[in-house]
């Protein structure tokens, strides 16, 4: 403990640039603590606010509470702490109460028995300031605006025949990334930029209607073009910012850098939706006009823009009561861009390397796709449904690996009790899937790589069986699952098929590091470098 808060008194003059000596504050803070940690005790005690509430680990430090608990992989620290403290543990993040959920039984109570208490966002920094004030559906609080923009989204967005519409589009750049990869054959392939490459161009064009400059394989050298943007978006969404934790710190955030580096990213990422709006809308015109044909299948952007008015202020009513204008349609643009590059390239990237950690596992799925493929020499998504045990690699993938371990955030809308512990309105709740994944009462071995486990098991990810939720459930579930894993199942499929993977010369399996990153979506923290080499006929 005396560890701990060692440390964060560090962290702390760290981001406050604090140069002095470091002895006042060791002798100012203890003293300051001790008065708070005494004030707040009292005062809390009197008013009973902190009666019946989930169990709190270790010291809340008057104004900070528990962040320093969190470290750098929060969904690890949270699931080492629930092992100590039980299912439902509550931390003060800031000022801010936070419910952390660990266990499929205390998910299923906040996803299905009070999915209504349970189904907001909390308005945060870096996320309202992506979605233009909270004008998109990712970010956006339970109220009409996100039941008009999830009603139409699953109408014209996400519907299986709008995703079946698209698959030209996935197909064409999986067969251009097993290219570029051919062209590489022998030599080292950085597999964690390729795929994240691959899911860029795919979603730049399901969203967009056309490649992201530069998106050619040989010309980016098969690093997208958006990776660094991409990244620094998806970091700060998930990062905590001082405002958000204790609003007195806000200046914090101005300090050590974030402010700025969120308005700079947001001015980024609004720059590229600008510019795809103003090109989808004169696309529109001149194929209205008959002075252009249309060449590639009906993008989303296409959708959203015709569901603006004629002024585009306004928007208007279409069947499904939308009303859209283009501030709207750039933020639900950027969910489906941003929510659909990172999570897939995250799972194509875990696959690969679960799969070369366990050879025996490789084998399997080369053999099937083999199998399955044969010597038609390139794998359709109708060829899919063939793939049994690839489906249950990916499953397994995504029980170790789900690509957002905390879910996206949620707010409490009412009080509510689980458990006979009291959860306050205005909670922000946590749903640890990353430790539900690895719970022993639900997974036999829940730390080794073992798609069999799969085998005849009704166990699915959509939304039903709470041990397993990578794409999280109740109101706020994923919309763009089958989007999502259609592609992935192609990429990996193709991989598979087409070549064969070694570790560079000199690296065992043991190598391969497991090492996660944080964000609002988890990534390998070192790339993954493997030598593809073409199979023998
Ligand atoms: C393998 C790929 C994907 C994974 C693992 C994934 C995972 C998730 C998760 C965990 C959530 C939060 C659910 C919750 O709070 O309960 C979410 C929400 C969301 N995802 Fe995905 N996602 C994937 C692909 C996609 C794609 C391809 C798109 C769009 C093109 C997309 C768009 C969204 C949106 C808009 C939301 C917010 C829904 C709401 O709040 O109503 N996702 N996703």
């Amino acid at each position: 403990m005396a560890n701990e808060s060692v440390r964060f008194l560090q962290s702390l003059m760290d981001a406050l640039n604090y140069k002095g000596p470091p002895s006042i504050p060791l002798l100012l803070f203890p003293l300051l603590l001790f008065v708070c940690t005494l004030l707040y005790l009292v005062v809390g005690g009197k008013h009973g606010h902190m009666k019946n509430l989930p169990p709190t680990p270790g010291l809340s430090i008057p104004l900070f509470g528990h962040f320093h608990l969190l470290g750098s992989t929060p969904h690890i620290s949270l699931h080492r702490l629930s092992q100590k403290q039980g299912p439902l543990i509550r931390l003060n993040l800031g000022q801010v109460p936070t419910i952390v959920a660990s266990t499929p039984e205390t998910a299923a109570k906040i996803l299905k028995t009070y999915d209504t208490h349970f189904c907001s966002r909390p308005s945060l920094t870096s996320t309202s300031r992506y979605s233009y004030g909270h004008l998109d559906m990712a970010f956006s609080p339970y109220n009409q605006h996100w039941m008009k923009l999830r009603r139409f989204s699953n109408a014209h967005i996400f519907s299986p025949s709008r995703v079946h519409s698209l698959r030209a589009i996935r197909e064409q750049e999986v067969e251009a990334m097993v290219n570029a990869i051919s062209n590489k054959s022998g030599t080292s392939v950085n597999v964690s930029d390729a795929v994240m490459c691959l899911f860029n161009n795919i979603m730049f064009r399901e969203v967009f209607g056309k490649r992201p400059e530069m998106g050619e394989y040989a010309e980016c050298g098969m690093r997208s073009p958006y990776h660094e943007l991409i990244s620094e978006v998806i970091f700060l969404m998930g990062g905590f910012f001082w405002k958000d934790l204790s609003p007195s710190f806000a200046w914090v955030d101005v300090v050590r850098g974030w402010r700025g580096k969120l308005e700079r990213s947001f001015q980024a990422l609004d720059a590229v939706l600008e510019q795809e709006v103003a090109e989808g809308m004169k696309r529109r015109q001149r194929q209205e006009a008959g002075t252009s044909e249309k060449d590639e299948a009906t993008c989303f952007l296409d959708v959203l823009l015709q569901h603006l008015s004629d002024d585009d202020q306004n928007g208007k009513n279409d069947s499904a009561g939308l009303q859209l204008n283009t501030v709207e349609a750039k933020a639900l643009l950027m969910n489906m861009f941003i929510g659909g590059t990172d999570t897939s390239a995250s799972v194509l990237d875990w696959a690969m390397t679960d799969l070369m950690r366990n050879p025996e596992a490789m084998q399997k799925a080369q053999d099937e796709v083999r199998q399955v493929i044969g010597r038609k020499g390139i794998v359709k998504e109708s060829d899919l449904h063939q793939l049994h045990y690839l489906k249950m690699v990916i499953k397994e993938t995504l029980r170790l690996h789900p690509p957002a371990p905390l879910l996206l955030q949620r707010e409490c809308l009412k009080d509510a009790t689980i458990d006979g512990y009291r959860i306050p309105a205005k909670a922000r709740i946590l749903i640890n899937v990353w430790a539900i994944g690895r719970d022993p009462n639900y997974w036999d071995n829940p730390e080794s790589f073992r798609p069999e486990r799969f085998e005849g098991s009704p166990t699915s990810y959509l939304g039903n069986h709470f041990q397993l939720l990578p794409f999280g459930g109740g109101r706020r579930i994923c919309p763009g699952m089958g989007l999502g894993i259609v592609g992935v199942e192609l990429a990996m499929a193709s991989f598979l098929y087409s070549f064969n993977w070694d570790l560079p010369a000199g690296k065992s399996q043991g190598d391969v590091s497991m090492e996660e990153s944080f964000g609002i979506v988890c990534h390998r923290k070192e790339p993954l470098l493997l030598v593809p080499s073409t199979p023998a006929a």
